[in-house]
């Protein structure tokens, strides 16, 4: 798909999916729950196949979550307590991404699974759940936090349904822990007593109220906006719809919008201050603004670079990363370690589609990378996609500066089926021919 941009500053209205990790969570608790609504549902291939699965699961043996790694985490933690009998499979890139901690806590807490394949991996096998029912003693689980928080949102979730309740430890350094606190908060909104004291999470034991919760817009989406925004030509202003924020928006000692959101990515408005866009809310929605004198700023950018820790918000990274390659604004990037194993090995993704521009991302210290670009060229690159949403959407920001393709687009379904329609609503030059 090639894009590109006629001229002029980027403006307009943009439609944001709803939030899937919200709404993720959200099916289960209402599956657990028996009742209730989930409003503001997107039409993500994610959130839509986790509703799927859901209604599936009672007759069938065999599900397939795909790429959905919320799908694969916390149906298994939730078929497990339910006693479901059958296998649970997904993509090839899938059965790359790890399950061994979440599959250990579970067989610990009394569900059968067992490994169809490799060790440590989906496909699994369930074999009914059989733990005590009348445990009074929490179960008491210790696992690991520096690998996906998705097991730790999973179990959490489950947590409820065990005899004694549960007492989770979290172990080495905790990442994506706006994740976990998410989860914590539906959670409680679902009627669950949760606490999350240092490193230990405590669920009391009980039964999930039926209860309405409609989906915010999705903060990870909004972020490609952020980039577009930072990269039009001047003048930029974009709004966004369906976006948590307070508004006290000019309190004496912050001149950002705090927003009031469960989702960690909404560290993006802090975050792309850096790059020229302010945030403001309008009518009580966010609006997107490029500001001239944050914009002069980025035209002698510091030689040192600007540092920006991913460990709470994993999924903006990409975006950050391509924004300021285009800008020429050299980036210390830390807290990566868990893009190594999400839809693709992200790290190396962006290392190889960076290098076609004349940007360098190189990793200077275990765990550090320092992003390089002072001859940042367009000139039409075809950008690989890597069978990643994000590495389809975090590229495509740049046809604000020449036109750039972006191979295999279909991609976006996975968060946001109209991520296309919505660029070519505003005026980006969409064309399916090569
Ligand atoms: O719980 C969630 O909804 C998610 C947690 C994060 O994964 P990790 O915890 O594996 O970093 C994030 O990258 C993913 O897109 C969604
Ligand atoms: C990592 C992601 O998704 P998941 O882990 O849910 O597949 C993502 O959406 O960036």
């Amino acid at each position: 798909m090639q894009l590109s941009w006629p001229g002029g500053p980027l403006r307009g209205t943009a439609i944001l999916p709803a939030s899937k990790s919200e709404a993720n969570r959200a099916l289960i608790l209402q599956a657990l729950a028996g009742g209730g609504t989930v409003d503001n549902l997107s039409d993500a291939n994610d959130t839509q196949l986790m509703q799927r699965l859901l209604l599936e699961a009672p007759n069938t043996d065999l599900l397939d979550a795909e790429d959905a790694g919320t799908v694969m985490r916390f149906l298994t933690a939730y078929l497990a307590v339910t006693g479901w009998r059958g296998r649970l499979t997904g993509t090839a890139r899938a059965q790359e991404r790890p399950i061994g901690v979440l599959v250990e806590a579970l067989r610990q807490a009394g569900a059968h699974i067992s490994y169809l394949n490799a060790e440590g991996y989906p496909p699994l096998e369930f074999g009914g759940f059989s733990a005590a029912a009348d445990a009074t003693e929490p179960t008491a689980l210790s696992v690991r936090g520096d690998i996906s928080s998705q097991y730790i949102s999973a179990l959490l979730m489950v947590g409820p349904q065990l005899a004694g309740g549960l007492r989770l430890t979290l172990t080495g350094t905790i990442g994506s822990r706006p994740y976990i606190t998410m989860t914590a908060a539906l959670m409680q909104l679902f009627g669950a007593n949760v606490a999350f004291e240092g490193d230990v999470l405590t669920v009391q034991p009980g039964q999930y109220q039926p209860t309405n919760y409609t989906v915010e817009s999705d903060w990870s989406a909004a972020s490609y906006w952020y980039a577009l925004v930072a990269l039009s030509p001047p003048g930029a202003s974009v709004t966004l719809p369906g976006l948590r924020l307070t508004p006290d928006v000019f309190r004496p000692n912050l001149d950002r919008p705090q927003p009031n959101s469960l989702q960690g990515d909404s560290d993006i408005v802090g975050i792309m201050q850096h790059f020229g866009v302010k945030t403001e809310i309008v009518n009580g929605q966010a609006r997107l603004l490029q500001t001239p004198a944050l914009r002069r700023r980025l035209q002698h950018p510091e030689k040192t670079p600007l540092p920006f820790d991913f460990r709470t918000c994993p999924d903006l990274a990409q975006t950050v990363a391509v924004v300021g390659a285009a800008l020429g604004v050299p980036l210390r990037l830390t807290g990566l370690a868990s893009l190594r194993i999400k839809e693709t090995d992200r790290i190396l993704a962006l290392q190889t589609e960076l290098a076609k521009f004349g940007a360098t991302l190189a990793e200077t210290a275990p765990g550090v990378f320092d992003l390089t670009s002072e001859n940042f060229q367009l000139d039409g690159q075809t950008v690989e996609t890597y069978e990643d949403h994000r590495m389809a959407m975090a590229f495509a920001p740049l046809a604000m500066l020449g036109p750039v393709h972006i191979e295999n687009p279909g991609v976006v379904r996975k968060s946001y089926p109209q991520f296309w329609k919505e660029l070519a609503q505003r005026g980006v030059v969409v064309s399916e021919a090569d």
